[in-house]
């Protein structure tokens, strides 16, 4: 684990919640993206190293959905940055982790994702994150996984 990539926080209102942190962080957001796999909407401000990403659900089914309707807004997730995603996944499932995917997917802000189920962390529910180097148009859209 490299940084504290980013930490997701579940949203019902992207665009008040938006303003808020603007103000909060006095930075304005950099970028906001559906993620059609996950059923969420995110909207990224730069903290430092680190980044706050705010979470909203497009789906009822959406994890972010479910989250809001059994604890409301508030901390979703931790997403730690990683320079191999496939090499951290293989390590942590060898020292009993729960993952959540077994390949590493398609997630926001040009990145491959992971998540480690919460019962594995203490409750916490934990992301790996690895940039891609690749130039993003080259790459297939959607829930895509990777086999290389
Ligand atoms: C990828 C795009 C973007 C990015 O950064 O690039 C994102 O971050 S998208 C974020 C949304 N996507 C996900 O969260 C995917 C991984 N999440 C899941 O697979 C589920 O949400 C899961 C398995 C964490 C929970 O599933 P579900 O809600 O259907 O199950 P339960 O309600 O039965 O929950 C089981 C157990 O976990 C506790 N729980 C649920 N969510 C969280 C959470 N965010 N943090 C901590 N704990 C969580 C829940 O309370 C249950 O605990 P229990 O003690 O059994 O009541
Ligand atoms: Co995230």
């Amino acid at each position: 684990m490299n940084k504290i990539e980013h930490i997701g926080i579940a949203v019902k209102d992207l665009e008040a919640a938006g303003k808020t942190y603007e103000t909060l962080l006095n930075t304005e957001c950099y970028k906001t993206e559906k993620v059609e796999s996950e059923g969420v909407e995110t909207a990224f401000y730069q903290v430092g190293e680190s980044k706050i990403e705010l979470l909203g659900a497009t789906r009822d089914d959406s994890p972010i959905a479910k989250f809001l309707e059994k604890k409301g807004e508030g901390i979703h997730h931790i997403a730690f940055g990683v320079e191999d995603i496939k090499a951290e996944m293989k390590r942590l499932k060898a020292e009993g982790y729960v993952l959540l995917n077994e390949k590493p997917k398609k997630g926001a802000d040009n990145k491959l994702v992971a998540f480690l189920h919460p019962k594995s962390s203490n409750g916490v529910l934990v992301e790996l994150c690895q940039e891609i180097k690749e130039e993003p148009d080259t790459l297939p859209e959607g829930d895509a996984v990777w086999d290389s």
